[in-house]
C-alpha cells in the first residue's frame, strides 16, 4: 500500500517506519511511506509555513500555498507510483470517528496522501479544494495532526495483506467481527496462584474456539454493550452469551 504523508514534522513518522510491524512492512514493501514538508515550498528568508487567521482571534493556520504545494506534489507522486489517484486524508477533530471497520476500507482503497495539520488547522477552502476525506481519531485536541496520522496509517497497515505475521492474527484482534478480544495466557501457568484456565491447556481445539467467543462476547456485554445492539448474534452465539450471562449474575 503507498501512503504519502504532508507533515511539518516527517522525522515523528520514524516511530512507524523503524519500528515493529510498519517498520518490517516497509522494509519488505508491503507499505511505501513517502513525506513531503511544507517547508520544503516556502521560499521567503524565514521559510514561513504559517499565517494568521482572517477575522483575528488566537493562533495561526498553515500557510496556504506551502501546504497547497506540499500536498499536489504528494498527490502527483502517488498517480506516477501507483498508476492510480490517491485518497486525500485530513486528520482533524472534526472527521469521521475512525474504527476498525474504517480502518478496514482505508486498507483496501485506493493510495493514500495523509496531510497533518498544525497550528489551529488548515483554511476551509484548502479542505473544499484539496481534501477528499476528513478523519478524527477521538473526540480531543492534539497539538498537531502526526500522531493521529500514525494511528490511522498503523490501524490501516497491519490490515494490508501480508503484513501481520498470522493474517488470521488481524481477524482476532478486539473490534474483530465488531467483538471485543477475549483473555490471552502465556507462560508460565500460575501467576501468583493464578492459574491458566483449563481448557486453554487442553488442546481441544473445539472448546477452545467456544470458550474464546464466549469471552469475547462476555465481555463485549460488559464493557461495551452499544456493540451489541442492533446485532444479530447466531444460534451458537446468544448460547454462549446467556451462559456467560448465568455465570456472572446468576
Ligand atoms: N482527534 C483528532 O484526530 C485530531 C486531529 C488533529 C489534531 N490536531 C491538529 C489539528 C488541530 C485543530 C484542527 C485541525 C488539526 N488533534 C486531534
Amino acid at each position: 500500500m503507498w501512503i504519502g504523508v504532508v507533515s511539518l514534522f516527517p522525522e515523528m513518522f520514524e516511530a512507524l517506519t523503524r519500528q515493529g510491524v510498519t517498520g518490517r512492512a516497509v522494509e519488505k514493501g508491503r507499505i511505501d511511506l513517502e513525506f513531503w514538508n511544507p517547508r520544503d515550498y516556502a521560499t521567503d528568508r524565514h521559510r514561513t509555513v504559517d499565517d494568521r487567521p482572517y477575522g483575528g482571534g488566537p493562533g495561526m493556520l498553515m500557510k496556504v500555498d506551502t501546504l497547497r504545494a506540499a500536498i499536489h506534489d504528494a498527490r502527483s507522486r502517488a498517480e506516477i507510483a501507483t498508476g492510480q489517484r490517491p485518497k486525500v486524508i485530513y486528520l482533524s477533530p472534526q472527521g469521521r470517528r475512525l474504527d476498525q471497520r474504517g480502518a478496514g476500507e482505508l486498507a483496501s482503497g485506493p493510495p493514500l496522501v495523509v496531510v497533518a495539520g498544525r497550528y489551529e488547522g488548515i483554511d476551509e477552502r484548502v479542505v473544499e479544494a484539496d481534501i477528499d476525506e476528513e478523519w478524527s481519531i477521538g473526540d480531543y485536541v492534539l497539538s498537531g495532526g502526526e500522531l493521529p496520522a500514525m494511528v490511522l496509517i498503523d490501524a490501516a497497515a497491519r490490515l494490508v495483506p501480508g503484513v501481520l505475521g498470522h493474517q488470521d492474527s488481524a481477524l482476532e484482534d478486539s473490534f474483530n467481527d465488531g467483538l471485543l478480544d477475549c483473555p490471552h495466557y502465556t507462560r508460565p501457568e500460575d501467576v501468583e496462584g493464578r492459574r491458566v484456565p483449563e481448557v486453554l491447556l487442553s488442546g481441544h481445539h473445539g472448546a477452545i474456539r467456544r470458550w474464546r467467543l464466549k469471552q469475547s462476547l462476555g465481555r463485549t456485554w460488559l464493557r461495551r454493550p452499544d456493540l451489541l445492539e442492533g446485532r444479530t448474534l447466531n444460534d451458537e452465539q446468544r448460547e454462549l452469551l446467556e451462559e456467560f450471562i448465568e455465570e456472572y449474575a446468576p
